[in-house]
């Protein structure tokens, strides 16, 4: 009981003003002291396509991946990130502390050859 009324107020989209201001500090500091950020959920589908990608093709770097959905403050962290980018949905990723976007922006940045001029930035 206590813990399905957790997950409804944890799968909230309203964020209390001290949990953004928490989850903004936190996505920041992420952002920029990782060369690739996912921000990911572990059970989309999406999201293992961009991993898959960067193991592939960049298998010297070790992105940094916060499951959203494994995380109390998972909720507060997407409620950020949409403020932020304007994308609420997962992956939503950064190289380079630069948005690239989420698994369909990522796919076609690696097809360009921007996702790699972005990661030897
Ligand atoms: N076109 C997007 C699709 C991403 C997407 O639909 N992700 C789903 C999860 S698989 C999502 O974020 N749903 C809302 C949520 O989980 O809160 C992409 O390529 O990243």
């Amino acid at each position: 009981m206590l813990s399905s009324i957790f997950k409804f107020f944890t799968a909230s989209p309203v964020s209390s003003e001290a949990a953004m201001a928490t989850a903004k500090e936190l996505v920041e500091t992420a952002i920029s002291e990782n060369k690739i950020m996912i921000f990911s959920k572990s059970t989309c589908p999406y999201c293992r396509r961009a991993k898959a990608l960067f193991a592939a093709q960049f298998p010297d770097e070790k992105p940094v991946v916060f499951e959203l959905n494994e995380r109390e403050d998972g909720a507060d962290i997407q409620n950020y990130l949409a403020v932020k980018t304007g994308q609420r949905t997962v992956p939503n990723i950064f190289v380079n502390k630069k948005h690239v976007g989420g698994n369909d922006d990522t796919q076609a940045a690696f097809k360009t050859g921007q996702l790699a001029q972005l990661v030897k930035a």
